[in-house]
């Protein structure tokens, strides 16, 4: 059992705050990411849980124990750095052996660790290599294996991935996945991948100036962001945002998106309570390209990606061109007109003053579009 609470965390550097009421439950066997952009505190939040920092208050309990006073080497982590510094003149097998040996285990053990081990990580073989003479991720295998061998109650990684290629950092990502699930360790990571966090992560908490904006399941993350932040930072191509004012029209709310009227549904959210300034968020992959109905655009770039074309399409309401994520065969040309129509079930809208989602109110299908 490894379940790890972190309750009210708060903490400073020279006064200023990089951490404020962090909460968070960690099940065991789960996979959580940080996520966050640079300076959010996601290192802090995992330097805290690795005894490497202390909280100025709140309490980080393991099973129910705080081990706030515990010192690293006694909380039997096993931490994984961007920067994974094998040691360069031990071969693969001594740099596994040596945090087993300072453990005194028999070297039957330490033997037996380290074979399994390597065959998790699937490296059975180069145990005579030196660092050396490995390629990036197997050198980053290495140090996932020499941390795995130690058996440790949780695992952390800050940013294991990012030294390595696009091609290489999604492989490992895989692997490490696996063996994850495989081993069922808790583990917490550190990430400002979005896609790094929504692949791997049973739950993500998303970070912004130090303070947890949401918590939960990847889709539920994108599904229903708490706020803007969540939303535009979830998503690649990023979610469309478009500002917009709420207006009454027949007694009934609507929207003006520059010279567009739209009605708004507000399931459980009465009328008066919305806000007069709003914005709409709205995912490429929920904006229809067609000939005949929705709004008016003229395609500005298009960009194929493969099995998927983006078009970007200027629209009268919005400064910036929408992003449209289509299959490649809807592929139109840059300078054509077209019209887009959006899901009206997928349409996020969120007050513009505190950025919040509103939750059940959406914008109505496009047609009839009243002027
Ligand atoms: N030892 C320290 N002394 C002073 N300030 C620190 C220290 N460690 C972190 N900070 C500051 O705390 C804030 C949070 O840092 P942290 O490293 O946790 O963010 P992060 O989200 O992990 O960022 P990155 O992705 O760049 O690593 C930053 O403003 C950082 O400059």
């Amino acid at each position: 059992m490894s379940e790890l609470t972190l309750e009210s965390v708060t903490k400073q550097f020279r006064g200023v705050e990089v951490l404020s009421d962090i909460r968070m439950d960690v099940k065991d066997g789960e996979f959580i990411c940080l996520l966050g952009p640079s300076g959010s505190g996601k290192s802090t939040i995992l330097r805290i849980v690795g005894g490497f920092e202390h909280a100025d208050s709140g309490s980080v309990r393991l099973d129910g124990q705080d081990i706030q006073e515990l010192p690293p080497n006694k909380r039997n982590f096993g931490f994984v750095f961007q920067d994974y510094a094998l040691f360069p003149h031990m071969t693969v097998e001594g740099n596994i052996a040596f945090g087993l040996k300072t453990r005194k285990l028999p070297s039957d053990v330490v033997k037996d660790r380290i074979a399994s081990a390597l065959k998790l990580v699937g490296l059975t073989g180069l145990e005579k290599r030196y660092p050396a003479q490995l390629s990036g991720g197997q050198r980053q295998r290495v140090a996932i294996a020499r941390v795995v061998a130690l058996q440790p109650s949780l695992l952390l990684f800050d940013e294991p991935l990012s030294n390595l290629d696009a091609k290489l950092r999604r492989q490992i990502r895989i692997e490490m996945k696996t063996l994850q699930q495989e081993l069922g360790i808790t583990t917490i990571m550190v990430t400002h991948d979005q896609e790094e966090a929504v692949t791997l992560g049973d739950r993500i908490a998303v970070l912004q100036n130090g303070v947890i904006q949401q918590y939960g399941a990847p889709m539920e993350l994108y599904n229903a962001p708490a706020n803007a932040f969540v939303a535009g930072f979830l998503g690649d191509p990023p979610i469309n945002f478009l500002n917009a004012s709420v207006v009454m029209e027949d007694g009934r709310p609507g929207m003006r998106l520059g010279e567009e009227f739209r009605r708004l549904t507000s399931e459980g959210l009465p009328t008066s309570t919305l806000p007069k300034e709003a914005v709409v968020g709205i995912r490429p992959e929920d904006i229809r390209l067609s000939d005949t109905e929705g709004v008016p655009g003229v395609v500005k770039i298009v960009e194929r990606l493969g099995a998927y074309v983006l078009t970007y399409v200027a629209v009268a309401f919005s400064e910036t061109p929408l992003c449209c994520l289509a299959p490649n065969e809807v592929a139109p040309q840059a300078g054509q007109r077209v019209r887009l129509r959006f899901d009206p079930d997928k349409t996020l809208v969120f007050d513009a003053r505190t950025t919040k989602l509103l939750p059940g109110v959406r914008l109505e299908a496009p047609t009839p579009i009243h002027s």
